[in-house]
Parts: C-alpha cells; structure tokens; sequence
C-alpha cells in the first residue's frame, strides 16, 4: 500500500509552481511518500496593482501561511527573500536547501551587457536596491542609464525587452534557472555591483511547528551552510528594521585558504534610490555554527552600517 500523499501549498505562478515541484521531488525523494501541489490563490495574485499597498511580497507568503495554520496543506515553499524576518511561533522553516546563483542579471535587448547600454538606456526594475545600486553603479562609471518602476512576473518583466518598450530588465538569476530561462540572460551582474537581496536565491519549506515527524524529514533536505548564510544577511536586515522592499541588499559567503573554510563574509548595503549615497561595509567571522552566532553577524554589520547613517537612506519607499 502507497503513504498518503503529503499536500504542499503552491502560489500558481510559474515560478512558484517551478520550486514547489522540484522541492516536491525532492521530499519525495527523501520521505519515500509521494507529493501532491494544492494550489493556493492569493490576495496579491488576484491584486496585482494593490500590491505595494498591502504589504509587498509578504501577501503572497501569508495565503499559503493561513493554508498550513488551517492544516489544509502539510507544508510550503517560499522563495526565501520574500519571507518576513519575523517568524510565527505555530511554524518552522524546517528546511533551507542548498542556495542557487544569488545573483541579479540583466536581460538586455540585442544581448548587450550593462556596460554596453547605450547613453540613455531605459532599464526596468521596481526594486530600490536594484536602482540604488545600478544608479551608483552607474553615476561612478560614466554610464547614462535611467531606471523604470515596474512589477510583474518573469514573464511580463522580460516581455517588456522583447516588445521594445525598455533596452533592458533586472531579474534573479535563481527564478530564471527554476523557470528554465536562464539561456535569455545578457549579463550576470557581479555583488560586487549590485549585492543581492538578503536569502536570494534560497528557498525555505516551512510546514507546522506541532508536526515533528514531517520537521525531521524535511529537515533532511536542510543545507546548514546556506543556513548560516541567509540567517546573517536576514539578521542584518532586521536589525536595520527595513522590509523586504527596502533598498537593502545583503550577501554571506565563505572565506577559503585553498580547500580550508577560513571564515564567513557578511557584506551588506543601504542606497538611495538614485544611488546619490550608499552605506556599503562588510564584516568576517568564524563560520557560525548556531542561529544565535548567525543572527550575531548580521546585528554586528547592522550596527556599523546605523552608524554610517543607513537609516536615514532607508526612508523612501519606491513602489
Ligand atoms: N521579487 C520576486 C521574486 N522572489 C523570488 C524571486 C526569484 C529569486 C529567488 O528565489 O531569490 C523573484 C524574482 C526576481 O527577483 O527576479
């Protein structure tokens, strides 16, 4: 006789539905039972335009929140930079899988890169931490490009380049790899240009404290260096008390002496959406081996950067 099938909760989009079905094979994989998606519509699917409105990103983690309390499905994906910093009791990120490319990239008409645009080049984001960033970028290496506000799915985002409406679009390379459109990228973008989002790139399955058979399968899929990682640069966001549409942007690496782990980097930065002024500063530290040592690395660089004036750049809440 098979297992009853364990029921994951799925926002319909196609990059959502691109996660859930490889972490479902993965869950399967490792719990020998099979895996069902139950898709979950949400309030910012149904309203697109209102998302700025009622709370960014966080609305689409909710529905699938509500779900799991209402024991509806057994567990969800979430892209990992979309989650709140702040975590309910009645749940648990039981497992964060091994990281993909953190990197933003650029799809740009004519397979330009960025330092190809031409004077004037129109490049669509509705992050501020992308324009922060890519505006300093810019205003320091005589590059004369404009951002423009938009929102959508990767879809839409890329579909402004291909109907000439902007010369380029900014996107994760995480979501193009899942989607399997990562052959349409024109320019991987280095952090040491425009610094991820903090926990980009990494997903988290979150499924129901009180469930602790299902927390230790999952828990299976767990990669603790990506743990580590994500749980410093998301400290680092909440210790500057900024959101997940703030112009923040955060990335934790491993430091290495040929094959030895030497210490984990922790670097963090806070724009202005032209990117007139950035606070831009980095810390290193053992690899953290507990959440508590994790969460210290992000509170460390939080405060060097509040000391730098990052709050004061935080203000402004572009779309
Ligand atoms: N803001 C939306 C969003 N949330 C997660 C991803 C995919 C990358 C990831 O999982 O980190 C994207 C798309 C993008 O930023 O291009």
């Amino acid at each position: 006789m098979t297992e009853k099938a364990l029921r994951l909760g799925t926002r319909r989009s196609k990059l959502a539905m691109a996660q859930s079905g490889q972490v479902a094979d993965a869950v399967s994989q490792v719990t020998g039972r099979p895996v069902e998606l139950v898709e979950i519509t949400t309030y910012g699917d149904v309203s697109r335009e209102h998302l700025a409105q009622i709370g960014g990103t966080g609305v689409f983690v909710a529905a699938l929140r509500e779900a799991l309390a209402r024991g509806e499905v057994d567990f969800a994906v979430h892209s990992l930079k979309d989650l709140p910093t702040t975590q309910p009791d009645e749940l648990v990120v039981a497992a964060i899988p091994v990281r993909e490319d953190p990197r933003d990239v650029i799809i740009a008409r004519d397979a330009l890169k960025l330092t190809d645009l031409p004077r004037g080049a129109r490049i669509g984001t509705g992050s501020p931490r992308r324009m922060a960033q890519l505006n300093a970028y810019a205003r320091t290496h005589g590059l004369d490009i404009e951002t423009v506000p938009i929102r959508g799915n990767v879809d839409t985002r890329i579909g402004y380049v291909t109907k000439g409406d902007l010369d380029a679009v900014v996107l994760a390379a995480a979501g193009l790899n899942r989607v399997g459109r990562s052959d349409e990228v024109t320019d991987f973008l280095s952090v040491d240009t425009v610094l991820p989002a903090p926990g980009q790139g990494a997903l988290a399955v979150e499924t129901t404290a009180d469930n602790a058979d299902l927390v230790a399968s999952l828990a299976q899929l767990d990669d603790p260096l990506t743990r580590a990682a994500v749980t410093a640069e998301r400290s680092l966001l909440a210790a500057l008390e900024a959101g997940c549409s703030a112009p923040v942007g955060a990335l934790a690496d491993l430091l290495a002496d040929g094959q030895i782990v030497k210490e984990m980097r922790l670097r963090g930065v806070v724009g202005t959406t032209d990117g007139s002024t950035l606070v831009q500063l980095s810390t290193t530290g053992p690899v953290p081996e507990t959440h508590e040592a994790a969460t210290a690395l992000g509170r460390e660089l939080a405060t060097e950067m509040l000391a730098q004036g990052a709050a004061g750049l935080m203000g402004e809440r572009a779309l």
